[in-house]
């Protein structure tokens, strides 16, 4: 199903467990700075809305996507949370860069989520276009920072 089938801000927050005793850690990319924050506001309203409170939530900004992989491990080694956001805004330009830093940061984040017993979640935008990131950050398709911070709570209590 296609994001513009489903509306990423959209839980049932009956379904979601309470967060109130949870730590969590996000992790920002400041490239495409002004999607990025949309992006951590819509995970933190959720994550609070689900119960979590804000001494438990800790932020942390890197310059760009492709050092989410490295603050996520830092925040994993250093702050005891039980779960980590990851948030990025990657959009094309006119060279195959895109390609690499989109790769290279899906494949770096999967590779936290096995070497450690912490759930870091992916919260990066790939786009073609600006309006894209806009319209998946807070616009018509909703916020994929919401739908990131509900992934959070539920991988955080899984087991
Ligand atoms: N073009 C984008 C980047 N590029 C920067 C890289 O992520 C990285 O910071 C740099 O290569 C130094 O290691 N990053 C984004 O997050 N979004 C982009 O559109
Ligand atoms: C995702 C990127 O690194 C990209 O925005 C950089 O732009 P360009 O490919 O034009 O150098």
């Amino acid at each position: 199903m296609a994001t513009e089938n489903k509306n990423l801000s959209v839980y049932d927050k009956s379904k979601i467990p309470n967060a109130k005793k949870l730590r969590f850690g996000i992790v920002v990319s400041e490239w495409n700075d002004k999607i990025t924050h949309a992006l951590y506001q819509g995970a933190y309203d959720a994550l609070a809305d689900c119960g979590a409170i804000e001494e438990n939530i800790v932020r942390w900004n890197v310059p760009g996507s492709f050092e989410l992989t490295y603050g996520a491990k830092k925040m994993i080694l250093t702050q005891e949370v039980d779960a980590v956001i990851a948030i990025g805004s990657v959009i094309r330009g006119e060279t195959s860069h895109f390609d690499f830093v989109c790769s290279a940061t899906a494949q770096g984040i999967k590779d936290l989520n096995v070497a450690y017993d912490v759930p870091v979640i992916f919260c990066v935008l790939t786009d073609d276009t600006l309006q894209q990131a806009i319209d998946r950050s807070g616009g018509k398709h909703g916020n994929k920072g919401t739908e990131a911070a509900i992934a959070a709570i539920q991988m955080a209590v899984l087991g």
